[in-house]
């Protein structure tokens, strides 16, 4: 018996070194791989800081003043130029990169681009497509041709896109220049913003805080005014909530509105949890003036995918004159919200009030449910296709208890589960969530199918067109949070789970009487609590959004109901 253990310790001691040594010759390795590029970085923001100083400051000051609309318009009349709005852009590009770290690359090219567009529309035949001119940030892991799309992993450094995915593509078409990649998570499963390749991308309003994740280099850029519209991509809520942290305004549409052809995907092979990319903006109106030109021209990407549908905008629904019938809530029953994501629900619900529209209460249900069948078909491999490419890499430390969960064994995590859920009941939900085997998946599977039916049948019982809700459970926590409180995604990621058209607008900032009753009424049952709480404490001023969302297809209501929240909030 002794022989056998000693033989056991002593193959787990070889496997060990064996194990550690290799990693010590890769994070070396890879050390180098990345200061590299990092030097590159640095390079390439002194040679688009050399292109944007070739503009007039006067000129300069007078187009970054403009909002969307503005610019898109004098860019049609050639009251401004492409060449003036993307050196215009390269320069307030590195101002919020000099304060936030959210940029991996300029794209040089996009000078030229605007060079060539301002030439062709010298020819009196030409006709200048709808967004000519509008420079577009890109969050880093979306395919453009000859760019890294690494998603924080340094070992795919220099290995750039041959083509452009078809969205990008499209939206070159669309007279469009993308003009800068923008930072992300290591792995993208992440609402931080962290890795070990461009360090971290910070919060515009508080360097302590993170802007978000996974597009949390587009909400750091875009709220930090670095970018007019960029785009992101979503899975769990990686648009909304950089959203919410920043003060920024995008929509995650359902995964058929877009062609997905030629993209990426964090983890392929999740066919439940529908992600999509999506537009990230200054202002709701941004956003919907880039859907209505992207789906009005719908058919590019359809006949470029067949597996998107050709569903154009839909004008009818986004104007309609029909008064909505809304459904709120402000706790998910899951996890509840810090009081200013609270009252930013209240408050839209007046606003949406005041407009005539009917905001009835609405219960979404079994939430501590939902959030185990997100984590099984989102980590539907128990989280092995991350970590072996994680563990090829340098892991990023703030997503290090992230990937500490992912290393316990399934069986070893169910075992536990059991004491665990004596102290800590949401903790063993999470710990009984990653599949044990293919009939728990196709059981998880069905459950999601029949989840769906429920939530689309409340809904329709109650005649409602949209729900309104919290955007996530706190406004910007610091950088290392998002890893400790993986289940405080439960507001955005239910939206994916149900494959909902969903978009977050900005209402409000934390305010001081948000803080004393945070201090005072807001729960500390469990260590997640605390954190949030913790977290939270500090934080006034800092930006707060709602969430709308509708069933698919029906994004131009979310689209509606954000732009009349807007609208009441801004007067514009
Ligand atoms: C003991 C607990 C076991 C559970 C371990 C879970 C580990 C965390 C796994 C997933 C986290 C998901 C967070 C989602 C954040 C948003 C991600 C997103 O939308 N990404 C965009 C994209 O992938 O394109």
């Amino acid at each position: 018996m002794l022989f056998y253990v000693v033989l056991l310790l002593l193959g787990a001691g070889a496997y060990y070194y064996h194990f550690t040594a290799n990693r010590k010759k890769i994070i070396e390795r890879l050390e180098v791989v990345a200061q590299r590029r990092r030097d590159d970085l640095a390079k390439n923001v002194v040679e688009t800081r050399r292109i944007a100083d070739k503009l007039d400051p006067k000129r300069r000051d007078y187009v970054g003043g403009l909002d969307f609309i503005q610019l898109q318009n004098e860019l049609q009349k050639g009251t401004v130029t492409c060449v003036e709005a993307v050196r215009t852009y390269f320069h307030k590009a590195i101002l919020a990169h000099e304060k936030t770290n959210a940029v991996t690359c300029f794209i040089l090219e996009a000078d030229q681009q605007a060079e060539e567009l301002d030439e062709k529309a010298k020819q009196a035949s030409y006709v200048k497509p709808p967004m000519f001119g509008v420079p577009l940030s890109l969050k880093e892991c979306l395919k453009v041709k000859g760019y890294d799309t690494t998603r924080g992993f340094v070992q795919d450094a220099y290995r750039p896109a041959t083509e452009d995915s078809i969205q990008i593509e499209h939206y070159k078409k669309l007279g469009l220049i993308p003009f800068c990649q923008t930072n992300v998570p290591q792995s993208l499963l992440s609402y931080n913003c962290s890795n070990p390749l461009f360090g971290t991308t910070t919060n515009p309003f508080d360097s302590t805080r993170t802007c978000g994740g996974s597009s949390g280099g587009e909400g750091a850029l875009i709220g930090g005014r670095g970018s007019i519209i960029g785009i992101g991509t979503d899975v769990g809520g990686s648009v909304r909530i950089p959203c919410h942290f920043t003060g920024t305004a995008g929509i995650k549409p359902s995964k058929m509105r877009f062609a997905h052809r030629g993209g990426g995907a964090s983890v392929p092979g999740k066919p439940m949890i529908d992600a999509n990319d999506g537009p990230m903006a200054q202002d709701v109106r941004a956003n919907v003036e880039f859907l209505r030109n992207v789906w009005g021209d719908i058919d590019f990407q359809s006949d470029r995918d067949p597996y998107c549908p050709p569903v154009h905008w839909n004008e009818s629904l986004y104007s309609s004159e029909k008064k909505l019938r809304v459904g709120y809530y402000i706790d998910d029953g899951w996890f509840t919200p810090t009081p200013a994501l609270q009252r930013a629900v209240l408050e839209s619900k007046k606003h949406l009030e005041n407009a005539g529209h009917t905001v009835i209460p609405f219960y979404p249900p079994r939430l501590t449910k939902v959030m185990q069948l997100y984590f099984r078909a989102v980590c539907l491999d128990g989280g092995q296709y991350v970590l072996n490419k994680l563990l090829k890499d340098i892991i990023e430390p703030t997503i290090r208890f992230q990937v500490t969960l992912w290393m316990v064994p399934t069986w070893v995590q169910r075992i536990l589960s059991y004491p665990v859920s004596l102290v800590f009941p949401r903790m063993a939900v999470l710990m009984q969530s990653l599949t044990r085997d293919t009939f728990e998946l196709r059981e998880a599977y069905a459950d999601i199918e029949a989840y769906r039916e429920e939530y689309v049948g409340m809904m329709m019982k109650d005649n409602l067109d949209v729900i309104l809700c919290p955007a996530s459970v706190m406004p910007a926590p610091q950088h290392d949070i998002p890893s400790k409180v993986v289940s405080g995604v439960s507001y955005t990621c239910l939206y994916n789970l149900l494959d909902f058209g969903a978009g977050v607008v900005p209402v409000t900032t934390v305010s001081k009487s948000d803080e004393e009753k945070l201090i005072n009424e807001y729960p500390e049952t469990d260590k997640w609590y605390q954190t949030v709480k913790k977290a939270t404490i500090g934080a006034i001023g800092m930006p707060i959004g709602v969430q709308v969302a509708a069933p698919p297809f029906r994004e131009e209501a979310v689209l509606r109901t954000m732009r009349e929240i807007e609208l009441a909030i801004t007067g514009k």
